[in-house]
């Protein structure tokens, strides 16, 4: 990804420092087969509505239980194909901001598998990768990628605003989450939308 962006290629190794404060993490999620009414009431979706990770790489051991989709720019869901013994690598939150917007957060989501699967259930192992918790998520303006395509210092964040580090932004999603009023997008009604660090965070439906 660094290389991507033109930059030295431990460039991102050195804000993941195996010694430094930070919180990335392996998660295990075990689904377990729901009955109809408990999938009706949550409209099928098993893990959260559409959502981005709030880290910088996501790496999924790709599971042969389809359930995971990803949201397209055309605005369609589509099943994340399984590939034995494959990795799934999704940019988060933290790398969305420190390429400037060039690498875009994937947004995706868990729901019930189709209909041949949805007696099984499924393991999920993820893991997390955040930045050191004081990496400040500004974008890596060095990048000649970032020069030339314009991206600013501020990148996502208003001018002016204080850009948050790591620790502060895993800090004010997880504190937030559930809590503040969500408010239906004007753009879409299947979008709902709340402001975090002066940054508009989108929830899909
Ligand atoms: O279970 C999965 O495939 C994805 C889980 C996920 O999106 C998450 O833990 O943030
Ligand atoms: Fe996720």
């Amino acid at each position: 990804m660094a290389l991507g962006l033109e930059l030295p290629e431990e460039t991102f190794v050195k804000l993941h420092e195996f010694d430094a404060v930070g919180e990335t993490h392996v998660r295990f999620l075990k689904y377990h087969p729901r009955p109809d009414e408990d999938e009706e009431k949550t409209r099928g979706v098993w893990l959260s509505k559409g959502h981005t990770d709030l880290g910088t790489v996501t790496l999924l051991y790709s599971q042969a239980v389809s359930a995971l989709q990803v949201l397209g720019v055309d605005g369609r869901w589509r099943w994340v194909k399984h590939v034995d013994n494959a990795l799934i690598v999704n940019a988060g939150d933290g790398m969305e901001f420190l390429s400037g917007g060039y690498y875009r957060a994937t947004v995706h989501r868990v729901v019930q598998p189709p209909q041949d699967q949805r007696n099984l259930p499924r393991l999920s192992i993820v893991y997390l990768g955040l930045a050191n918790d004081d990496v400040k998520l500004a974008p890596l303006v060095d990048s000649p990628v970032l020069q030339r395509i314009g991206v600013k210092e501020y990148g996502r964040f208003n001018s002016g605003a204080e850009i948050p580090t790591m620790e502060m932004w895993r800090k004010a999603r997880t504190s937030t989450y559930g809590q503040n009023e969500l408010k239906v997008s004007e753009k879409d009604k299947n979008v709902e939308e709340e402001i975090i660090n002066g940054v508009l965070l989108r929830h899909y439906n």
